[in-house]
């Protein structure tokens, strides 16, 4: 295999006293879906927010490409190119889609005046706009003008992955990304998800649903008391070894339960 793309060692991360992240390694290998999961509290949301910049780690290293990374927020990891899909969003449901497309990195037009002054270049941001989100078959979507609140949750969550997936990221983070979606809206957004992969875009999926990681993922990083347990590939595993291995009833490959 290749070199990780993202990988961390010896993450720690404290509330008070509660030990979110004890010792935490992780690896993302470039191309593909790679699965967190684990039992509620185990640390996967620590996780992805250090790998994202959301919170500073109390210990351990992130590197990305090879080179260490200390990301004080999450506009800096996302500039280093890792995009995060949060549950929640992030997308500002009265503006249209273009518009939620290119918050925070809108083009203008090419003019004299200083860059705030320039007017923005709507025509450019539509084209890109339609551009992307057809090259990942999202142009059942009509009217790029219209408002985010008219779409459905499946293509909000395809506006919000497309826009993670349109501007030079190198690893995109999706947290629970089907949890609020209907058996069809949940089937197009796996769809897409593997459409981004086929893209060459690796991606951590954050997910509860089995069937869904089962489905989806090249190895699984299964999350337990703050750490990696161990990662395994669907092929090799039932989703109920999974399971077991989440929450402590089996003991990962090559070890054994104490007594
Ligand atoms: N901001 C915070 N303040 C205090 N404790 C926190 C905070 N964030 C997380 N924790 C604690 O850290 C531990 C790990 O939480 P985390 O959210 O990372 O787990 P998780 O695996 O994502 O859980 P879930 O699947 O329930 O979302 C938990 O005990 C949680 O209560």
């Amino acid at each position: 295999m290749n070199a990780p793309i993202l990988s961390a060692r010896g993450l720690q991360k404290h509330y008070g006293r509660v030990t979110a992240l004890d010792n935490c390694d992780f690896d993302l290998y470039p191309g593909e879906i790679l699965a967190v999961i684990g039992d509620n509290g185990a640390g996967k949301s620590s996780l992805i927010k250090a790998l994202s910049g959301a919170v500073r780690t109390d210990g351990g290293t992130i590197t990305l490409e090879g080179k260490e990374v200390n990301f004080s927020s999450p506009l800096q990891a996302q500039e280093a190119g890792i995009a995060t899909v949060y549950q929640t969003l992030a997308l500002s449901p009265a503006m249209s889609i273009v518009d939620n497309m290119f918050m925070g990195r809108e083009i203008r037009a090419a003019g004299p005046a200083g860059r705030w002054l320039r007017k923005l270049d709507h025509a450019k941001m539509r084209e890109i706009a339609r551009e992307k989100l057809s090259e990942l078959g999202l142009m059942t979507i009509q009217n790029i003008d219209q408002p985010v609140e008219t779409l459905s949750g499946g293509q909000r969550q395809g506006v919000a992955v497309a826009r993670a997936a349109a501007f030079g990221s190198k690893v995109i983070i999706l947290d629970e990304p089907t949890a609020a979606l209907g058996v069809k809206e949940s089937r197009k957004v796996l769809n897409l998800i593997q459409d981004v992969r086929s893209r060459g875009i690796p991606i951590i999926l954050i997910s509860h649903n089995m069937p869904h990681v089962f489905e989806l993922a090249d190895r699984i990083h299964v999350h337990r008391l703050g750490r990696r347990l161990c990662t395994v590939r669907p092929e090799d595993c039932t989703m109920s070894d999974a399971v077991a291995l989440m929450t402590g009833a089996k003991a990962p490959p090559g070890e054994t339960i104490a007594a």
